[in-house]
């Protein structure tokens, strides 16, 4: 008997998460990001759910420290800066082997020894094994910050697929042969680090009382 070929390959059983509810009253959101292909990602993930997202370019200053704090610290700048509640997200890259590092510093990382060097750090180690973690976070002025966060787990590898977004040539994740670049978006989108973060965001925003 014949089956159907796989559209990607999978290499071990996982389950894809489902899509995002439509929200019976559907807020605007402000989202407030330099970075198009997150913008990108984010409406995408959030087309089923009828969200109309407001996008707002600022370049944030980003202080030092932890994934949360980073986020917790861009929310509440952009939130006094624009006056109204927004919506800010955070990505880091955390290799096992280096204790987390390079973490919310990856831009930097990636920006100065782009995909090779991202590597190359890792020629020393036999662990691999890095996760990718998103972290939005909803703020209004004068108020303190909500954090969500979504992490998805994987391997640094060689750069292989498109080069348009970041590190996602290099990562790829547990449970399929492709990395994040060589897989089609909606395949990316169902399983990413900020799909599972944006999965809890909808949650805080299907209760009208976090929006007073
Ligand atoms: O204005 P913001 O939202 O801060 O946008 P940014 O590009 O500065 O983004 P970050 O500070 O969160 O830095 C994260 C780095 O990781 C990259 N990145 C973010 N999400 C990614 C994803 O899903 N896949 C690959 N690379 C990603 C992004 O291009 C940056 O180089
Ligand atoms: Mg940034």
């Amino acid at each position: 008997m014949a089956f159907p070929a796989r559209r990607f390959p999978i290499r071990q059983p996982f389950a894809l998460l489902p899509p995002l509810q439509k929200m019976a009253a559907t807020p605007n959101i402000t989202f407030v990001t330099g970075n198009a292909n997150k913008l990108k990602e984010v409406q995408a993930i959030l087309a089923p759910t009828g969200i109309s997202l407001v996008s707002h370019k600022l370049d944030l200053p980003e202080l030092q420290g932890t994934t949360q704090s980073v986020s917790l610290e861009k929310a509440r700048h952009a939130a006094s800066i624009l006056q109204r509640p927004v919506l800010t997200e955070d990505t880091s890259l955390c290799f096992t082997a280096m204790k987390g590092l390079p973490g919310p510093y990856i831009k930097w990382f990636l920006d100065s020894l782009g995909h090779d060097g991202l590597n190359r750090m890792l020629v020393g180690f036999d662990d691999k094994s890095a996760e990718a973690v998103c972290t939005f976070a909803y703020c209004k002025p004068g108020k303190e910050p909500v954090i969500f966060e979504g992490r998805t787990n994987g391997k640094i590898v060689p750069a292989r697929g498109p080069k348009d977004f970041g590190w996602d040539p290099v990562f790829m994740p547990d449970g399929f042969e492709q990395t994040y670049a060589e897989m089609p978006k909606d395949i990316k989108n169902t399983i990413s680090h900020r799909y599972k973060a944006l999965q809890k965001v909808l949650e805080f925003l299907k209760d009208p009382s976090n929006l007073e």
